[in-house]
């Protein structure tokens, strides 16, 4: 069995998740999985909390076999023929985790990455998605409360804080309870994507009473007095060039080639955008540099970008904002950003650690998912060839390096590391 270790998360301050709980590290134990804890000043659940359960504190993980973490490790951290599970940020080539996937090349080490952890229909099993959702939409919500307030429009949402400010997700229903949002300025709020990060939102606008308005309707023009919030998916905001229907599938496979944006079409018919879609490249762009110039007068006031593509579908996101600086306002014309809220063009959040401002309901989530594949993962064969390994088929498919070899799903990350 491969000796584990439950890694201490380092990317800053407000990075204090635990990947596992002490109740679950606990119970591990008890089933004869022994989990060593890094010792760590900010993680959520104290030293305390992992001594009281009898677990064994350790400086460093450089000397345990298998490392559970939640983000990137450092890249000189990975130790020869060790085996990590995190998330890597490497599926798309990301340039700025390059240098990371090499050090498991090189040192003959292993990756799983939870972010390709996915069932049998290709569903994530293992996620934070929800939290990213909760967290982004009230910051969204909550920004636009300050910028009404800056020309002296009323609403509810100038009740409401920042998530991280919040203990947690109880004390923030119970809040919500008590505001009226048909009081005030309408707040109409388009969700885009119905993924998890999705259906996260969505919820934060269920807790908030907004009623849901069928986005069907909202495309033939019908917009609703009051305040209200809509969900619309790929194909409420993409038609196929050729005048086809639109299809998934299709557009999955062949994106820009064969789809072109028609997210103007809801321009000016909402005020807060919560933008949720995974995105590459490959995707049509819902808002470039032009179409944020002539759709100018049509902008929302404001844009959660959970996505968070730099520069990528809505281009007015020129950077992730942090907890601590968690807006900017795009200039439209000159194509600059300023931090902070104003209404010099539309402000965009776009933090890209949302799940960090529920630490505590985040880690408790991924925690009772994760604690089911420690076991396969402990008692993973590494004398086997990566043909021959005997593992939980969900684990086996998220193995993007396999003892310093690229898995065969991800030899296509070759090109990247060259360049
Ligand atoms: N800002 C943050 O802190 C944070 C945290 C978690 C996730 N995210 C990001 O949020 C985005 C959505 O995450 P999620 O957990 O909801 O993902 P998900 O897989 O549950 O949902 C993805 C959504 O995108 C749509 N989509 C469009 N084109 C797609 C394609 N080619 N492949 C797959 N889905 C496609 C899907 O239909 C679905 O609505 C991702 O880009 C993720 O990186 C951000």
């Amino acid at each position: 069995m491969l000796s584990a270790v439950l890694r201490k998360e380092h990317k800053n301050q407000w990075e204090r998740r635990s990947a596992l709980t002490p109740a679950a590290i606990e119970k591990l134990i008890t089933n004869g999985y022994k989990v060593d804890v890094e010792h760590s000043d900010i993680r959520v659940f104290d030293d305390g909390s992992f001594n009281n359960i009898a677990a064994t504190l350790v400086d460093s993980p450089e000397h345990h076999q298998l490392v559970i973490g939640i983000k990137e490790p450092p890249v000189d951290s990975i130790q020869p023929g060790q085996v990590h599970i995190a998330f890597s940020h490497t599926i798309k080539g990301q340039s700025y985790n390059m240098p990371l996937l090499q050090r498991f090349i090189d040192q003959g080490a292993t990756l799983f990455d939870y972010e390709t952890i996915v069932n049998e229909r290709g569903a994530r099993t293992i996620a934070f998605g929800r939290f990213a959702g909760i967290a982004g939409a009230i910051d969204t919500f909550w920004i636009a409360g300050i910028k009404l307030s800056q020309i002296n429009k009323q609403t509810d949402l100038q009740r409401l804080k920042q998530t991280k400010d919040y203990t947690n997700i109880q004390e923030i229903k119970e809040q919500f309870a008590q505001l009226d949002l048909q009081k005030g300025e309408p707040i109409r709020a388009l969700i885009v994507g119905t993924g998890n990060v999705g259906r996260g939102a969505e919820e934060v606008c269920r807790w908030l009473k907004l009623p849901k308005i069928d986005i069907e309707s909202i495309l033939l023009g019908h917009i609703p007095e009051g305040s209200w919030y809509a969900v619309a998916s790929s194909r409420h905001i993409n038609a196929r060039v050729d005048g086809g229907d639109f299809e998934y599938d299709n557009f999955v496979a062949n994106g820009k080639e064969e789809y072109v944006s028609t997210f103007d079409n809801l321009l000016g018919k909402f005020n807060v955008l919560i933008q949720t879609p995974y995105w590459t490249e490959k995707y049509p762009k819902h808002l470039d540099s032009d179409r944020l110039v002539e759709q100018q007068q049509k902008l929302p006031w404001v844009i959660g970008d959970i996505s968070c593509d730099i520069d990528g579908s809505l281009e007015c996101t020129k950077k992730a904002s942090t907890i601590d600086e968690p807006a900017f306002t795009y200039n439209v014309v000159e194509q600059s950003v300023k931090d902070g809220v104003s209404w010099e063009g539309p402000t965009v959040m776009s933090i890209d650690n949302l799940p960090c401002e529920l630490s505590k309901d985040a880690s408790e989530h991924f925690s009772a998912i994760l604690k089911n594949y420690i076991p396969h993962l402990m008692d993973l064969d590494l004398s086997k060839s990566f043909e021959d390994l005997d593992l939980h088929p969900e684990l086996y498919r998220s193995l993007i390096v396999y003892q310093g070899k690229l898995t065969p799903n991800y030899k296509y990350l070759k090109k990247f590391l060259n360049k």
